[in-house]
């Protein structure tokens, strides 16, 4: 029979990692992951509760924000099942209880509870690795197997356990491992002990941690060593359930099996524990019927391939500024720097398609017409519903314009052509794109804060922005930087297809014409498409700049490591925003309701500065009526590919300012420090635990790799998920894993009303939150919203328009708080610049 794992969590951020640790082991348990504050009293005290002890052969009572000795606030429903479990060693009937163990916070609150004083470290450890020192118990024991090897463990703690042999109390425990290194007051720090007689064993260090060594096989030995008990146990449930001696017992183990099941429903899977996902909405948005087009929808695409020697860079800013003057309004995500190779644009005709999106709010707004159509929402969750259908295009042909013999355009069908997409990726080409049309925007942190964690947010001010900003484009460019392939694709309603096939020839003859590809063909400029790109060269009128406040940067600094000391967070994403405010007309008089031209080109202007100045592999230019977004992210948040089932993620930690001087080597060993690469390993346990609630397998495909850019060095990982769950897409992830873990920090919940109360309840908006497309064919690409601009208002004439750059870092108990003032302000001077040197 499958061994049965129960799974207290309380709310830590690497707890799925705990559980595909444990999915993995040899005796392959089923595991269920409770929320510790399910564990309600009454639960416990109801008799409900044999129940679940009978049904569980091992309890882990995982790690977690906070102390053991706050009982109400941060154990939940622990000491209740603690207690339970501990008075069937008292009664006067022998029930076996499961095996339990313990690990971070749960070895702290076991050995809590037999009288061993939980204390603060003289300095908190966090994502730093220690190598055990196992005793002469624990050679034979927990750490059987393993004499004579480096046991290295990540430890996440800020207290410990202050273990002294010669405790007065009735010792119990048995020290099993000690960290070899001492600390600052020359003690070591109890790792891993267990109960003299029960089966209960505890660790304090994460033995889950990608950096962890051997936590398998210590995991096997528990499972060996309580293998008679639960043998025992099993045989002793059997009995009460075959006899009559203990009728009270048995029928609760019976009768309220149904009532347990309807308790862990949704809970308990073979591993699979979405308790927040997904969403069920009970009350289904009324689809939006885009029936109509459906049967009719054809994509056309168009290859142009480009000379050699053709700049990219220069390629694609002409292209936008070329199209815009027919196409309009446009939005772009540029590869302007490695490891980035494909640029995206999307185009729509005047009016842009743009769904909007403020929470908590009762409605969605879809601008297609003049008219804007609003449609009710019960929650969020109706939300990214009504996206996912405005995705769901059923497209009925592919046409490829000129790819026949004679330039005749060939037909296939579109899931002919998913298959070929999904096979040339398969198989590690780069050479298609990934968007072929679809939505493009952007997820304030906000959202993340609300629909991610369930985390409230208690700010005073409204919103400047949507917390939802998604325009709808079908038509688009993708430039392949490597292969210098360009892709045109619109798709559109059979009616119109004369003018959407139209557009993309228009697209491929502009190419042509443009000054860069003629360059590289060795022909002169055309003066006319010369003068229409001048147009758009002009320059940004200063603004007034109003940086953070030093000493209150200093303080949130001094206050977060507080935080940190007392156990509640091991890493906090300290941010503050600089305001910039630009003064000037931006209106050109047209007093419509679109973007104007001069905008438009105002803000363009700025976005290429920005490029040349510190250009980013995930580069953005969005411009809608009330905002824009100007963003140079060397920080890829999550791509999905749909089709083959898997997603990867870069979370970036460490960061290393680079000037003339600096060097690799110099860069390089001030990011192999301990202080940076803790900060790191705590982002990358963190994003495989956020991954493995959606993905089967999860691996680092990178840990720790150093990236150069302009102003900057980074310290850069790599995560990549396959095998999604059935029925997870990559909108799922997406909405499952935001906020971004690396601008929240670790355990993410607790981090995050850290950090509210630290930036005094106010919003970051669409800093920190992620920009990027979900297209129709089943693909994503989300970067992180860093060294970024944006604004807010910009309507009418001769306003004020007020920019935002967002810029902080990661506060950890290793952090100096002037080298993280400065650090904060590196991050920021990359974008700052444009706005100081006009
Ligand atoms: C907070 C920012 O960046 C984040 C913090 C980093 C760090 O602490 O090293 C690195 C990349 C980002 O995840 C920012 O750029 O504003
Ligand atoms: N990772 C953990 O479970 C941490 C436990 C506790 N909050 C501490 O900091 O010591």
């Amino acid at each position: 029979m499958t061994l049965q794992v129960l799974l207290i969590d309380s709310y830590d951020s690497f707890t799925f990692n705990l559980v595909t640790l444990f999915r993995d082991l040899t005796v392959h348990p089923e595991i269920t992951v409770v929320p510790s504050a399910h564990l309600t009293p009454a639960y416990v005290s109801s008799h409900l509760f044999p129940a679940l002890l009978a049904k569980f052969d091992v309890i882990v009572i995982g790690p977690g924000p906070g102390t053991p000795l706050q009982e109400d606030s941060d154990m939940g429903g622990i000491p209740h099942v603690w207690r339970a479990i501990d008075k069937y060693y008292a009664g006067s009937y022998r029930w076996v209880p499961p095996v339990v163990f313990g690990v971070c916070l749960g070895f702290q609150w076991i050995l809590l509870a037999y009288g061993h004083p939980v204390v603060r470290l003289p300095r908190p450890r966090h994502g730093l690795i220690s190598v055990l020192d196992v005793t002469e118990e624990g050679k034979n024991d927990l750490f059987a197997g393993l004499d004579g090897k480096d046991i290295e463990c990540v430890r996440y703690h800020s207290l410990h356990v202050q273990y002294d042999n010669d405790f007065a109390g009735n010792n119990d425990i048995v020290p099993l491992a000690w960290s070899r290194d001492e600390n600052e007051e020359g003690q070591k720090v109890l790792m891993a002990a267990r109960h003299k007689t029960r089966p209960y064993w505890a660790v304090q260090y994460h033995p889950e941690s990608i950096c962890s060594k051997y936590g398998a096989q210590m995991l096997e030995n528990v499972f060996r060593l309580s293998e008679e008990h639960t043998r025992l146990r099993r045989q002793w449930i059997n009995k009460v359930l075959e006899q009559d001696h203990l009728p009270l017992l048995k029928a609760s183990i019976l009768e309220r099996q149904d009532v347990l099941e309807t308790f862990l429903q949704g809970r308990q899977h073979r591993c699979k524990i979405l308790h927040k996902w997904p969403h069920q909405s009970a009350n289904r948005l009324e689809t939006r019927d885009r029936q109509a087009d459906i049967a009719t929808t054809t994509l056309f695409q168009y290859i142009v391939d480009l000379p050699e020697n053709v700049n990219i860079s220069q390629f694609v800013t002409e292209l936008c500024e070329q199209v815009f003057e027919f196409s309009g309004v446009f939005s772009l995500l540029e590869s302007a720097a490695a490891p980035g190779s494909w640029s995206y644009m999307g185009f729509n005709e005047a009016i842009p398609h743009r769904f909007t999106y403020y929470i908590p709010d009762p409605f969605l707004t879809e601008t297609s017409t003049l008219q804007p159509q609003v449609w009710t929402v019960d929650s969020i969750d109706d939300v990214w519903e009504l996206l996912a259908s405005v995705i769901d295009v059923n497209i009925s042909q592919v046409v490829q314009v000129g790819c026949g013999p004679n330039n005749t355009d060939t037909r296939i069908s579109f899931d002919q052509l998913k298959e070929i997409v999904r096979r040339s990726r398969e198989s590690g080409l780069d050479e298609l794109p990934s968007f072929y049309g679809g939505l493009v925007g952007y997820v304030s942190y906000e959202a993340g804060v609300v629909d991610g964690l369930n985390v409230p947010v208690d700010h005073e001010s409204p919103a400047e922005v949507p917390d939802i900003d998604m325009t709808f484009y079908t038509r688009s460019i993708a430039v392949n930087h490597n292969s210098r392939r360009v892709f045109i694709h619109t798709f559109e309603e059979q009616n119109f297809v004369a003018i959407y096939r139209s557009w993309i020839l228009r697209v491929a003859e502009c190419i042509e014409m443009l000054p860069e590809v003629r360059r590289a063909k060795g022909r002169p400029a055309k003066e006319r498409v010369g003068a229409a790109i001048a147009k758009f060269n002009d320059k940004k009128i200063p603004g007034d700049i109003r940086l953070p406040d030093k000493d209150e940067y200093l303080a949130k600094i001094d206050l977060a490591k507080e935080y940190l000391a007392s156990g509640d967070s091991y890493e906090l994403c300290v941010t503050d925003q600089t305001v910039v405010i630009e003064k000037g007309s931006l209106h050109d008089g047209s007093g419509d309701s679109n973007i104007s031209f001069k905008e438009m080109r105002s803000d363009w202007a700025f976005y290429k500065q920005m490029k040349a100045m510190n250009p980013a592999p995930y580069s953005c230019f969005f411009r809608s009526k009330k905002s824009a977004l100007i963003g140079m992210s060397p920080e890829r948040f999550l791509r999905w590919d749909n089709n083959l089932g898997e997603c990867e993620l870069r979370p970036i930690k460490g960061t290393v300012k680079r000037t003339s001087k600096t060097t690799l080597e110099e860069a390089t060993a001030k990011l192999k420090t301990p202080k940076e690469q803790a900060e790191n390993l705590m982002i990358v346990d963190l994003i495989r635990h956020d991954v493995a609630q959606f993905c089967e397998n999860v691996e680092v495909t990178q840990l720790m790799g150093i990236e150069t850019y302009k102003n900057v060095y980074q310290l850069v990982s790599v995560i990549k998920g396959t095998n999604m769950r059935p029925g997870v897409t990559g909108a799922d992830i997406l909405r499952g894993t935001l906020p971004p873990g690396s601008m929240t920090g670790a355990p993410k919940k607790r981090s995050v009303e850290i950090l509210q109360e630290l930036e005094g309840h106010r919003r970051r908006g669409i800093y920190s939150g992620v920009s990027g497309y979900w297209d129709i064919m089943g693909h994503g690409d989300w970067s992180v919203v860093i060294r970024s601009a944006f604004s807010v208002g910009g309507q009418g004439t001769d306003v004020e328009r007020i920019w935002k750059i967002g810029a902080g870092g990661a506060i950890t108990a290793l952090s100096d708080r002037e080298e993280e003032w400065e650090e904060m302000k590196t991050k920021l001077e990359g974008t700052l610049r444009v706005f100081q040197n006009v």
